[in-house]
């Protein structure tokens, strides 16, 4: 809600409300798209590279670290897509970017404090895992299939996003 304070009665300190900037990016080296999991996620679930920005840092800067940390690569170019609020743990504002990668430098160094594995997908295995019907519970089970971030995540949104751009370059060659 806009204007949300607090003021302490004793003090006339005012408290706003606090909110932690987050990138989250869709890397490509052109033809695929890489993803990445946490221990803690669903089996099966994979979603694009997230962290929190550090004080002092640009939104670029903090997109082009985190892909370093994470897997190990440079961006060549980065491009912002969009935004959401996102309540947890607390609140986030998570800002979206798709970046590429160079094509002849894409081999991929899991950072395993961060993350459990990470992979380029192909255009098909993606855009197979956006069509499959369910809830995205509903699908936890032992032989798993590729899961993708619910809708209500900025993630599936990205991702989409980069399917769709995919198709279209992919009809129009
Ligand atoms: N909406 C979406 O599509 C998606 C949202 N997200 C969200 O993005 C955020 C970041 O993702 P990820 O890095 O994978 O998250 P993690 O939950 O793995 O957090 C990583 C670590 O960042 C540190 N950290 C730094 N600043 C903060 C802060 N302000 N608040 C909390 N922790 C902080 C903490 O380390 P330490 O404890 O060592 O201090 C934390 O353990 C999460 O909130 C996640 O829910 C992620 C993916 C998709």
């Amino acid at each position: 809600m806009a204007g949300s304070k607090r003021v302490c009665p004793s003090s006339n300190i005012i408290y706003y409300p606090q909110m932690a900037p987050v990138v989250i990016t869709l890397v490509t080296d052109g033809a695929r798209c890489l993803l990445a999991r946490q221990s803690s996620f669903p089996k099966g679930l994979y979603s694009a590279l997230a962290g929190f920005c550090d004080i002092g840092e640009s939104v670029e800067e903090a997109v082009r670290r985190e892909v370093a940390e994470e897997v190990g690569l440079e961006v060549e170019s980065l491009q912002y897509s969009s935004s959401q609020h996102w309540p947890f743990p607390n609140s986030s504002l998570m800002i979206a970017c798709h970046a590429t990668v160079k094509a002849g430098q894409t081999e991929i160094q899991v950072n395993q404090k961060e993350l459990e594995a990470a992979a380029w997908f192909s255009l098909d295995e993606v855009a197979t895992a956006l069509l499959r019907k369910g809830s995205f519970l509903q699908q936890q089970s032992d032989a798993l299939p590729l899961l993708l971030p619910p809708k209500l995540a900025i993630a599936h949104h990205m991702i989409k996003k980069w399917v769709e751009r995919q198709t279209c370059a992919s009809l129009a060659a």
